[in-house]
């Protein structure tokens, strides 16, 4: 089963401020997406657009061609695990289970045993006694249970030690291999997930400013080091998104084609960079640009 996820020209407002413009974008089956952007570039905004929970300005969200505007159908092939604790405090893990299946009705009590076991969770706790580790354990533990689609991540890993971050990525991409579907994550944590990412959406200055699979961005994203002066030479007119210095040695960050005409000197060298280089040097000049 798969479910198709269209966002056309969403823009948002609050008040004065547009907060993101005229993003249109279709979500891919069974593909594991990391939603990334800086501080405040809207991306809860956008996962809370998506699902219904905040109205959108202008624009359409269609989950298989219905608007997603109380559309109960169309919204119970989605699921957001977010920050905000939707469940009471007095109410039982176990009884928020039984809550969420009432909704997506094909939830996984096994899987959900099987994963408090795992993470060490007692299901007779009740959710105000949950340190706040444990209230973003529940909800990933959801996250990974309902049997939605399409499952938002927002901030997945928000205040869970070493040990419970890297329980719960193994656990994600098992069950996506045993139940393909579409996950978005929202993390500032890259490293975590670059490793597992298949399609990168970067959110900046409130437009869609990427949406490309991480193997095509990585295939054109470089590295070049050496002496300063043959590097700005060697990266003359190409499309440098960033640089580094240390003492006399200067790293440029390139992301597009390198010109192979180009004869590189032997003490200069190029190789390729990670998705948080080439992250944070895409996103730093808006930054910069902010604080003018
Ligand atoms: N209810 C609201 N009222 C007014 N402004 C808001 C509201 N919610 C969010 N904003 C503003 O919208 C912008 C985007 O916020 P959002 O939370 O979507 O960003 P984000 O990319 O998820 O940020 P972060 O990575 O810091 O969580 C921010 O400038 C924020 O202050």
């Amino acid at each position: 089963m798969t479910t198709e996820v269209v966002l056309n020209q969403i823009s948002k407002k609050y008040g004065k401020q547009e907060v993101l413009t005229d993003i249109s974008l279709k979500l891919k089956p069974n593909t594991i997406y990391g939603l990334l952007g800086r501080n405040g570039a809207g991306k809860s905004t956008l996962l809370n657009i998506l699902t219904n929970r905040i109205p959108a300005t202008s624009g359409k969200v269609l989950i298989d061609g219905q608007p997603n505007l109380n559309n109960d159908d169309a919204l119970g092939k989605i699921y957001l695990m977010s920050e905000p604790n939707l469940y009471l405090t007095r109410a039982k893990v176990f009884q928020i289970f039984r809550e969420t299946a009432n909704f997506y009705t094909g939830f996984d009590f096994e899987l959900a045993h099987q994963l408090t076991n795992k993470f060490g969770l007692n299901e007779s706790l009740r959710f105000g006694k949950l340190s706040t580790g444990y209230r973003s354990i529940l909800k990933d533990i959801i996250a990974l249970c309902v049997d939605a689609d399409i499952i938002l991540l927002d901030e997945p890993t928000l205040g869970l030690d070493a040990n419970h971050r890297e329980l719960f990525y193994q656990e994600l991409v098992e069950t996506y291999a045993d139940r393909p579907r579409t996950f978005v994550i929202s993390t500032h944590l890259i490293e975590e997930i670059a490793g597992m990412v298949e399609n990168v959406l970067l959110i900046k200055d409130g437009r869609l400013a990427l949406d490309d699979t991480t193997e095509s961005l990585l295939a054109r994203s470089y590295s070049v080091t050496g002496p300063e002066e043959k590097v700005r030479e060697y990266t003359a007119g190409l499309n440098v998104i960033g640089h580094d210095s240390l003492g006399k040695l200067r790293s440029d960050y390139v992301f597009g084609k390198l010109d192979e005409n180009r004869v590189l000197p032997d003490t200069v060298s190029v190789e390729k960079i990670d998705l948080q280089k080439l992250f944070i040097n895409l996103t730093e000049q808006s930054d910069e640009e902010g604080q003018k």
